[in-house]
């Protein structure tokens, strides 16, 4: 259940209730796909105010497996003993991302696990099992996301089967618990993209999702598109960007009026070195910051922006110690809050365009 708290032209302000606790949006949503935040603490992730947090159906269905999250901790919330929101993705987009041998059937996907090769079958029936073991309070639909680049054909034969999976997730009798959320698919195609949405609208999903958009570099195409589709779709429905993005491609998907956001790229390129300031990205391996008793982000509140300087952490990423990528996932995605709750804060008071404005030109001012 949604509420619209207020516009800043088509960004928006919306708090999200589910079934362990409210969302106020727009929110970045830390990555834990197999029930762990990378080298977070879950301890961590309540003091920067994480809201919800991202599990992953195909990786915990292979190791440990949804029946064993179940039995020993009565679902992931426990296993974890994470007691905020859980999103969980439906394992299609991992199985292809993940696993190289797979065949796609109108049953669903076959594919060998990534990690003992054993062969295995997800199909939107056994996904919604998977994912309601889990417990999951956001439940993703079973959706097929076509590699790019594709022909409009082929983009529309997939965004086909997307719709058949949608329905038979919806007759698996979930939505009761008004959790599962259908998955726009129909690249960048506005034709494709409103014809899927509004027959995904027939089956009435609680929340609706835009897959396939998180391409790499060729974001302009992106903003674009999404600029010209999500003011279309429905005002009371959540709307979610799936796997977006870097700081500015989601400060352009909460200008469209996207509500929800996750994406890996804070935590693993801070287990790289990456860190993400208000002056654009660092990397603390660079040799200028070897006596540089700087913060990472001179800009930045948080603990470890307080305590340690960049000469500290990049002896520690040179040497190889773990710390190095537990401060630097730490302030990364302390950011990435940061900035999505300052983002809603522009929106109430009806100031994002400003925001926005003064955030880009800083962030892509290349101090480095
Ligand atoms: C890069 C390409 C275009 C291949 O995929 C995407 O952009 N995909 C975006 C994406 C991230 N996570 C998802 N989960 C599901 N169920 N479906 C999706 O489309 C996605
Ligand atoms: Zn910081």
């Amino acid at each position: 259940m949604i509420k619209v708290e207020g516009y800043s032209g088509k960004a928006r302000a919306t708090t999200i209730t589910t079934e362990h606790g409210e969302i106020k949006t727009p929110i970045f949503m830390p990555v834990g796909t197999r029930a762990s935040v990378k080298c977070m603490w879950q301890e961590d992730l309540y003091e920067m105010n994480a809201q919800i947090i991202l599990g992953n159906t195909y990786h915990l269905y292979l190791r440990p497996g949804h029946e064993l999250i179940e039995k020993v901790g009565g679902g992931l919330h426990g296993f974890m003993n994470w007691d905020k929101p859980i999103l969980t993705d439906s394992g299609g987009f991992q199985v292809f991302s993940l696993s190289d041998i797979n065949k796609i059937t109108e049953e669903g996907v076959t594919f060998s696990s990534h990690i003992d090769g054993s062969k295995h079958l997800i199909s939107p029936e056994k996904s919604m099992e998977i994912q309601k073991g889990l417990g999951s309070d956001i439940v993703m639909a079973f959706d097929e996301c076509p590699k790019l680049p594709a022909t409009k054909d082929t983009l529309r034969e997939s965004m086909e089967l997307t719709l058949r999976w949608a329905k038979r997730c919806i007759d698996y009798k979930l939505r009761d618990y008004q959790k599962l959320f259908g998955i726009v698919q129909g690249g960048l195609h506005k034709d494709l993209r409103t014809e899927c949405m509004q027959r995904l609208e027939e089956m009435d999903f609680p929340g609706l999702a835009l897959g396939g958009l998180s391409v790499g570099e060729k974001n302009e195409e992106m903003v674009d598109f999404l600029n010209d589709f999500v003011h279309t779709m429905p005002d009371q429905k959540p709307r979610y960007l799936m796997g977006v993005g870097k700081p500015l491609d989601i400060l352009n998907g909460i200008r469209a009026g996207i509500d929800m956001f996750d994406c890996v790229l804070p935590t693993r390129n801070a287990r790289n070195g990456q860190f993400l300031t208000h002056d654009g990205p660092l990397n603390i391996k660079n040799l200028r910051f070897r006596e540089d008793t700087l913060p990472a982000d001179p800009s930045c509140d948080c603990k470890v922006c307080k305590t340690y300087s960049r000469s500290y952490i990049r002896h520690l990423y040179t040497t190889g110690e773990f710390l190095a990528g537990n401060l630097i996932t730490y302030h990364n995605l302390y950011f990435m809050i940061k900035m999505t709750q300052d983002a809603r804060q522009a929106i109430l008071d009806d100031r994002f365009d400003d925001y926005y404005k003064e955030f880009y030109n800083r962030y892509t001012s290349r101090k480095w």
